[in-house]
Parts: C-alpha cells; sequence; structure tokens
C-alpha cells in the first residue's frame, strides 16, 4: 500500500468556505489536484493507494478526510469539481464531531477529527515515513521501504516543531529535484519512482 497525507495548514474546514477558497490565498484547489494525481491514471485508477487530507484552518479540530482507492465506489468522474465535492461532504459530514470521532462519508471515504501529529503517530506503526522536502536526499538514492508514507504540505511549510517529532518516528527526507513543485505534482513524481522499480 501506498500512503500520502498533504497537510493543508490553510485551509477551512467549513464546507462552504473550502470551497470558497479556490483560487484565493488559501489555494484549495491543490487538494483537488493532489487527489487526481495520487487515485487516478489514464482510462483507470489505482487500488492501492490511501490518501489523508489534513484540513488545519479550524475553530475546533484539524478534519483528516481519508480515500481508500481500493474502496470507493463510482466517483463520477476525476475533474476538478467533482473532486472538490467530495471533500466538502466529508466536510459537512463532519459537522458537530467532537475530538478523534471517525464518520464514514460514502464507500472509501471517511473523515476524522484527529490531529496531523497523532495521525503521523499512528501511521509511523505501519508505515515508513517520508517527508518530501527540498534539503532531503535524492529521491534516486533512497531505497523504499514495502510500505511508504510520503508526507507533504500546502505552500505553509511544515512548523519546526514537527520537524522534531518526525524526527523521533524515523522519518526520512526526500528531494526530487531542483524546482520547487506542486504537491500535486510530487504525488505524480514518486508514483513514477516506485512503478519503475517494481
Ligand atoms: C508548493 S510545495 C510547498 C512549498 C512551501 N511553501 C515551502 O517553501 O517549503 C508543496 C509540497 O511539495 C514539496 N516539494 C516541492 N518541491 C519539492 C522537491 N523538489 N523535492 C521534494 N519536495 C518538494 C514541499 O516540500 C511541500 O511538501
Amino acid at each position: 500500500m501506498r500512503a500520502f497525507v498533504v497537510r493543508a495548514r490553510a485551509a477551512p474546514v467549513d464546507s462552504q468556505q473550502f470551497v470558497a477558497s479556490i483560487g484565493q490565498e488559501a489555494h484549495t484547489e491543490i487538494l483537488a489536484h493532489t487527489l487526481m494525481n495520487t487515485i487516478f491514471v489514464a482510462q483507470s485508477h489505482r487500488d492501492d493507494v490511501i490518501v489523508y487530507l489534513v484540513l488545519e484552518s479550524t475553530q475546533d479540530f484539524s478534519r483528516t478526510i481519508c480515500f481508500r482507492s481500493g474502496e470507493l465506489g463510482h466517483i463520477g468522474g476525476f475533474h476538478e469539481q467533482n473532486l472538490t465535492n467530495k471533500i466538502a461532504k466529508a466536510l459537512t459530514a463532519s459537522k458537530g464531531m467532537t475530538k478523534e470521532q471517525l464518520r464514514v462519508v460514502e464507500p472509501g471515504i471517511t473523515v476524522r477529527t484527529v490531529s496531523f501529529e497523532k495521525l503521523v503517530q499512528e501511521l509511523a506503526e505501519e508505515y515508513q515515513l517520508y517527508m518530501l522536502e527540498k534539503k532531503g536526499t535524492p529521491v534516486r538514492d533512497i531505497e523504499f521501504a514495502h510500505n511508504p508514507c510520503f508526507l507533504l504540505t500546502d505552500h505553509i511549510p511544515m512548523p519546526k516543531k514537527s520537524f522534531n517529532s518526525l524526527k523521533r518516528l524515523g522519518t526520512q527526507h526526500i528531494n526530487l529535484g531542483p524546482k520547487m513543485l506542486f504537491a500535486s505534482q510530487c504525488v505524480v513524481l514518486i508514483h513514477n519512482e516506485l512503478d519503475i522499480r517494481l
């Protein structure tokens, strides 16, 4: 299984605000773009992918929306509006949830009121964590574990505090080349790197 976590620090957890932030300063469109590129390939989808979108602009709890590609029903197309609607639907479903609750949104999609820190602690028990980072080890020099989990952010960098806790969890840092890329572009390169090594 390949897991991806996108930490969207600027993304609102209110569904209407989330949709209204597309193309605005919070750049919530990156979540649909990244979802598309982690799950879909031409004429098909990957069935061995889990994507966690962690939305952190909130008055109460972060929302972690999980997409399990192998369990998704008919998703109705991979265009941006459709994927945006799936995220918005999960946010609406999460209204009123208390700390660390989980709700099933539809087959293959759940939402949890769990923080990025708690999520990665849980994932570290099952996966080798890799943080995508310009100062990391060149990707071609990395020997991937069989169960990798890749951590990315939106346009707001990972806070220093998180670097320390990720270090304690044995996180490795990966560099994908000299250009600063979108998270949605990073996931394509990661998938390709893993695909050609199999
Ligand atoms: C648009 S970037 C975030 C940029 C962020 N404002 C910063 O200055 O670090 C989105 C995500 O892609 C990762 N990323 C972008 N280019 C990369 C590269 N060449 N190698 C590794 N990770 C990269 C970043 O680390 C981040 O997780």
